[in-house]
C-alpha cells in the first residue's frame, strides 16, 4: 500500500520514513517538505545518516496541486506544523486519501479551547468533528473505521497511558498532578534560542497554560494539573503522576485495571513497584509504566516512560495507519 509523508525532513517525519522503509505492507511513495524548503531535492539520508533505510529517498516540494496526481496513495502522514495540517487535511480527504495527522490540529473537539491553545481559529469544523483520537491502545475500533486520525501529543500519550486504566478508580475531587520531563527533540528540528545547546537547562515551562493540559483532561474525562519540564537530553519523556483513588480501592483493583487495559498491547509494559527508566524505552516504540500505592492515604504514584519521537509520535502514527489500512496494530514495529 502506497503512503506519503509530509514534513519528512523533521524529527518525527524522518523517524516515520525510517519505520516505513522496513514495513512489510506499506511503501513510501513520496517524502515531502514545504514548497520553498531549503531541503527540497536533498537525499533524506544526507540529513539523517543514522537511518540506512533512507538511501534513495529524495525530499520533494509539496504543493496543493500535487494532491490530485497522487494515484493509488492510500494514506498521508502529516508530520507538519499544526496550521499546515489544519489547512491541507481536507484536500487530502477530498482526494480519497486517509490522513494520520501528528500535529495538534484535530485533537481537541472544542473549537474555543483550540483557538486559545493554538492561537488560530479552527476553520475545518466538519473534519474536526469526524477526526478520531489516535490513542491506539484505547480507541482501536474507531480508528479502524476512521478517515482522519489525530495522533495524540507526546505528553498526552505518556500521561493517558498511565491514567486511563485508572479512570473509574479515581477520587474525582482530587485532580491528578502530572509532572513530566521531555528531551529537547520534543521541540522539533528548527533552531530556536530556548532549545539551543548553551541555553538549555532543566526547567519547568508552560506552567498552568500548556496546550496539552486540555488534551489530557478531555481524553481522560477529568481535569488534571500538568507541568512539563525541559530536560538536558535529546529524546524521551518521563511523566510522573500522583492521584488519589476512591476509598474502597485496593491493590488487586489496580492490578486488574492495568491488566485489562493492556491485554492486547504487548508494547505497553506495566509493573507494580518497578519504576520505568527513560533509557529502557528510548529508540523503541514501547511504553513502560510503573506504579506504587499507599492504601492508608489512598494516593498512588504512577510513572510512564516513552520515546517522544516514537510512541509519542511516529510509532503511534504507524500503529494508527496499520489499523486504518486493516493491518495488525504493531505491524512493522
Ligand atoms: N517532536 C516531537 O516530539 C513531537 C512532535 N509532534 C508534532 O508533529 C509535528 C512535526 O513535529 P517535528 O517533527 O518535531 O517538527 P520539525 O520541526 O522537526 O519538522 C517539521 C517538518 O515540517 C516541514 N514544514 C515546516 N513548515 C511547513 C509548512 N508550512 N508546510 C509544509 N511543511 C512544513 C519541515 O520542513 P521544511 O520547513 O523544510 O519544509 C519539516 O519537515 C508537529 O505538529 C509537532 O507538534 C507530535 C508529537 C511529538
Ligand atoms: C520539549 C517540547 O518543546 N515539547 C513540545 C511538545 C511536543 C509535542 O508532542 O507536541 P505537539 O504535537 O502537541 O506539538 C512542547 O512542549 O510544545
Amino acid at each position: 500500500m502506497k503512503v506519503i509523508v509530509l514534513g519528512a525532513s523533521g524529527y518525527t517525519g524522518a523517524e516515520l520514513c525510517n519505520l516505513l522503509s522496513r514495513h512489510p505492507s506499506m511503501q513510501l511513495a513520496c517524502a515531502y517538505v514545504s514548497e520553498n524548503s531549503n531541503d527540497s531535492g536533498k537525499a533524506l539520508s544526507q540529513l539523517y545518516p543514522q537511518f540506512p533505510g533512507l538511501d534513495g529517498v529524495t525530499l520533494q516540494p509539496f504543493s496543493l496541486a500535487d494532491v490530485h496526481e497522487m494515484d493509488g496513495v492510500s494514506l498521508a502522514f502529516l508530520a507538519t506544523p499544526h496550521e499546515f495540517s489544519h489547512d491541507v487535511a481536507p484536500a487530502l480527504l477530498d482526494a480519497g486519501i486517509r490522513v494520520a495527522d501528528l500535529s495538534g490540529a484535530f485533537r481537541l473537539k472544542d473549537a474555543a479551547t483550540f483557538a486559545r491553545c493554538y492561537g488560530f481559529n479552527h476553520l475545518q469544523r466538519e473534519e474536526l468533528a469526524l477526526a478520531e483520537y489516535g490513542l491506539v491502545d484505547f480507541y482501536a475500533d474507531k480508528i479502524t473505521r476512521a478517515s482522519l486520525v489525530a495522533v495524540p501529543g507526546c505528553y498526552p500519550t505518556a500521561s493517558l497511558l498511565a491514567l486511563k486504566p485508572l479512570a473509574a478508580l479515581l477520587d474525582t475531587a482530587v485532580r491528578p498532578v502530572i509532572n513530566a520531563i521531555s528531551g529537547v527533540s520534543g521541540a522539533g528540528r528548527k533552531a530556536a534560542l530556548n532549545t539551543s545547546f548553551c541555553e538549555v537547562g532543566v526547567q519547568a515551562y508552560g506552567v498552568l497554560g500548556h496546550r496539552h493540559q486540555p488534551e489530557i483532561s478531555a481524553w481522560l474525562g477529568q481535569d488534571v494539573l500538568f507541568t512539563p519540564h525541559l530536560g538536558t537530553f535529546k529524546r524521551g519523556i518521563l511523566a510522573t503522576i500522583s492521584v488519589r483513588l476512591r476509598e474502597e480501592v485496593n491493590i488487586a483493583d489496580i492490578q486488574h485495571a492495568y491488566q485489562q487495559a493492556y491485554v492486547n498491547s504487548p508494547l505497553v509494559r506495566v509493573s507494580h513497584g518497578q519504576m520505568p527508566r527513560l533509557d529502557d524505552v528510548v529508540n523503541t516504540p514501547r511504553c513502560h509504566i510503573g506504579w506504587q500505592f499507599d492504601p492508608h492515604s489512598g494516593y498512588l504514584v504512577v510513572s510512564s516512560a516513552i520515546d517522544n519521537l516514537l510512541k509519542g509520535a511516529a510509532a503511534q502514527a504507524l500503529q494508527n495507519a496499520n489499523l486504518m489500512l486493516g493491518l495488525e496494530k504493531d505491524c512493522g514495529l
